[in-house]
């Protein structure tokens, strides 16, 4: 049994992987007997990490550490710097590639930052874009100004605000919306039409996925990227 783990930098985030299905994991309560190999990624505190590295060890199973790669197979990275890659990025582009083969994706993972990430049919990463979570985006602006302010209840729609609240958030929806569209500018293929994937990640994957007929939410995007990483790793 494999302990999945995904650090971002609002949420530690572990399943149980067995038998090529998940079940959520505890961090607190780990069946340690059962588990045979560690695999995590971090872009977040790694101090939260570091208890269950220090667990693991004391029970002499092996972790491994997911790293960014120029390449992976066919996937190709677009940093010349793929260290500087948010993890989580490519290992919901590992994903992506993996599960919609020679298809074009856009790859959005909506956590504390929304990634945007553009994905050829052939597996080459074309680049994306970082920009604030829905959240950040919102308290910047009543954080940073005098008459703007939520009201903790409204949710965020697509509609033109009538209130401040309103406009607030649905800004905030809106201006992520619009930059998911500004990717897809990024691969129209004007003569093949072809197909392009929208998948959606992340605590606020399944509200931008309901904005985008035809896309898809998985909760466990990254969970299965860092599980298709370690099998597609010569990790030994
Ligand atoms: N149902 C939800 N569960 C978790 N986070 C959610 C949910 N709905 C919205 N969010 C928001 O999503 C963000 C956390 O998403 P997550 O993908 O866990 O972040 P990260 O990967 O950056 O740690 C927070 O801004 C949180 O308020
Ligand atoms: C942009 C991110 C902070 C998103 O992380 P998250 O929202 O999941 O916490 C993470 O992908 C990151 O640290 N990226 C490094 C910079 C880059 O990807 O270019
Ligand atoms: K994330």
């Amino acid at each position: 049994m494999r302990l999945l783990i995904d650090v971002g930098n609002t949420s530690l985030k572990a399943v149980l992987w067995h038998n090529e299905q998940a079940q959520p994991a505890d961090i607190n309560d780990l069946p340690w007997l059962q588990i045979t190999e560690v695999i995590y990624a971090c872009v977040g505190r790694s101090d939260l990490l570091n208890d269950v590295l220090a667990q693991a060890a004391s029970n002499n199973i092996i972790c491994f550490e997911a790293k960014v790669t120029k390449t992976l197979g066919n996937l190709v990275c677009a940093y010349e710097h793929v260290a500087n890659l948010g993890i989580d990025r490519w290992l919901a582009l590992i994903a992506g590639f993996t599960l919609y083969p020679n298809t074009a994706c856009i790859v959005v993972d909506a956590g504390t930052a929304t990634t945007i990430d553009v994905l050829n049919s052939e597996g080459l990463h074309l680049g994306g874009w970082i920009l604030p979570g829905l959240d950040l985006m919102t308290s910047s602006l009543t954080q940073n100004t005098q008459r703007v302010f939520d009201d903790g209840k409204t949710p965020f729609t697509n509609e033109l605000g009538k209130n401040t609240p309103n406009g607030l958030k649905n800004g905030a929806l809106v201006a992520t919306i619009g930059a998911i569209e500004q990717a897809k500018l990024h691969l129209t293929d004007k003569k093949t039409e072809q197909k392009v994937q929208i998948i959606f990640a992340g605590g606020y994957g399944l509200l931008l996925q309901q904005q985008f007929e035809g896309s898809i939410f998985d909760s466990l995007l990254v969970m299965k990227g860092l599980n298709y990483w370690y099998e597609l790793t010569e990790t030994v």
